[in-house]
């Protein structure tokens, strides 16, 4: 039997959306507010989703608390409380935006999974913004 579980996580972070190729006036211009020079932060919510066959012994697809774990240790501990921009190579050379953030967090998490596990990751980025990457 497949199933998919899903664990929550949640963390603060900052950033600007600044593309140094462009003139100041493209970036307002595309970015309004959120290229505000001294930053801005987010309370990011994060549901991390594997799909993969039951284990009959255990009725899991995977311990939920490990997954907790995994997150907390791979995720929550790299970004929490963190400016994005200055603070996070993964975000040296790429726009701190929804969309590349699920996909780096798709990034960090996917080689740690056992193999034939998919993953689809939702980033709530505001109550009203989010983005997903995955398998799915
Ligand atoms: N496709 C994307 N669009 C935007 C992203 C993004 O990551 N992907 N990010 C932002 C900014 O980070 C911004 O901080 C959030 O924008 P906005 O929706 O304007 O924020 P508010 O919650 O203040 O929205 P209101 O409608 O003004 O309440 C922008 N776009
Ligand atoms: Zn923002």
């Amino acid at each position: 039997m497949i199933a998919t579980i899903c664990r929550k996580a949640h963390f603060n972070a900052a950033h600007r959306l600044h593309n140094p190729k462009w003139s100041q006036e493209k970036n307002i211009a595309m970015f309004g507010k959120c290229n505000s020079p001294n930053y801005h932060g987010h309370n990011f919510d994060l549901e991390v989703r594997i799909r993969g066959e039951v284990d009959p012994d255990t009725g899991f697809v995977m311990d939920l608390a490990v997954l907790g774990d995994l997150i907390r240790a791979e995720v929550e501990e790299r970004f929490d409380h963190k400016n994005l921009n200055e603070d996070c190579p993964e975000f040296a050379d790429l726009l701190p935006t929804t969309e590349y953030f699920v996909k780096v967090i798709y990034d960090i998490l996917k080689p740690k999974l056992a193999q034939g596990q998919l993953l689809h990751i939702t980033l709530h980025e505001t109550q009203k913004n989010s983005a997903e990457y995955g398998d799915w």
